[in-house]
C-alpha cells in the first residue's frame, strides 16, 4: 500500500459517515491519514467521534465573523468571505491532499475554493440525492415528499467533486435508491435506508478518489 493520502474531513453534525471512514481506516481498508476533523458547529457529535479516534479537531464558526459586520446582505457576504478565507488557511496549514465534506452544512465560496485549487487540494462531498435532483439542504425530506406526491420513483446518494455551484460538481459515484410502495411511506424508515446506503458509498467513493490521488503521486 502506498503512502497514505492526507485528508481533512468537514462536518456539522452526527458524523455517522465520518465514523464509517474512521472504522475503515482503522481496519487498514482506506489508504488515508485523517489529519483533522473540522466542524462549523461546536456541538457536532462527529467531533467526539474524532477525539475518540485521536484525530485532531477544530471548531470554526461563522458567528464570530458575522458579529464583526453589519447585519446587511453586504455585511453577511463580507463575513462569509472572511470566514472562508480563514477556513482555507486553517485547512492548508495541515497540508492535506484531499478535503472530504461529510454533512458540512456551509456553502463554500471562491474565497475557500480558489486557495485550495491553487494548492491542488481535491474537495469532494457526500450528498443524499441524484445529480441535479435535490441540491442543497434537506434533500432526503424533499425527495421523499416528491415521491409521496407521485413525482418520482427513485432517489439516491452520490459522492461528487465540489465546485462553486452547490452539488453540481462532477459525480464520482452515484447509487440509486428506488422507493418501495407500502414500505417507505414513513420518512424515518426511508431516511434510515438512505443513511445505510451512504455508509457504503462513502467508503467506495472515498476509496476511488484516494486511489486516483495515489496513482497521480506515483506517476
Ligand atoms: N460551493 C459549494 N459548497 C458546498 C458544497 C458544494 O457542492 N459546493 N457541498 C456542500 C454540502 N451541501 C450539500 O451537499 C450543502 C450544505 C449546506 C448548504 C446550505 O444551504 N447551507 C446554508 C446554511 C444551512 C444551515 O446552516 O442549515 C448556508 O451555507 O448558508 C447547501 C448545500 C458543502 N458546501
Ligand atoms: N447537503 C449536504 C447533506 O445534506 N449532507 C448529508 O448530511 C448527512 C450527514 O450525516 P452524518 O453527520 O451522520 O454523516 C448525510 O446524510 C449527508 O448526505
Amino acid at each position: 500500500m502506498s503512502i497514505p493520502i492526507r485528508a481533512t474531513v468537514l462536518i456539522s453534525g452526527n458524523g455517522s459517515n465520518l465514523q464509517a471512514v474512521i472504522d475503515k481506516v482503522a481496519a487498514g481498508q482506506l489508504n488515508t491519514t485523517l489529519v483533522r476533523v473540522l466542524s462549523n458547529r461546536k456541538d457536532a457529535f462527529g467531533l467526539e467521534r474524532a477525539r475518540k479516534a485521536n484525530i485532531p479537531t477544530q471548531y470554526h464558526n461563522l458567528v464570530k465573523y458575522k458579529k464583526q459586520h453589519p447585519a446587511t446582505p453586504e455585511g453577511v457576504q463580507a463575513a462569509r468571505e472572511e470566514y472562508d478565507a480563514e477556513l482555507a488557511r486553517l485547512i492548508l496549514a495541515d497540508s492535506p491532499e484531499l478535503v472530504i465534506c461529510l454533512g458540512f452544512m456551509h456553502v463554500l465560496s471562491p474565497r475557500f475554493l480558489e486557495p485550495l485549487e491553487r494548492a491542488k487540494v481535491r474537495i469532494i462531498n457526500l450528498h443524499p440525492a441524484l445529480p441535479g435532483a435535490f441540491n442543497g439542504v434537506n434533500a432526503i425530506e424533499r425527495a421523499h415528499a416528491a415521491w409521496m406526491e407521485g413525482k418520482i420513483d427513485k432517489t439516491g446518494v452520490m459522492i461528487h467533486d465540489v465546485i462553486s455551484e452547490v452539488d453540481m460538481g462532477k459525480p464520482i459515484l452515484v447509487r440509486e435508491i428506488p422507493f418501495r410502495k407500502g414500505l417507505d411511506e414513513d420518512i424515518e424508515v426511508f431516511e434510515k435506508r438512505v443513511h445505510e446506503t451512504e455508509w457504503g458509498i462513502v467508503i467506495e467513493g472515498v476509496d476511488l478518489v484516494l486511489k486516483e490521488l495515489a496513482a497521480r503521486k506515483s506517476a
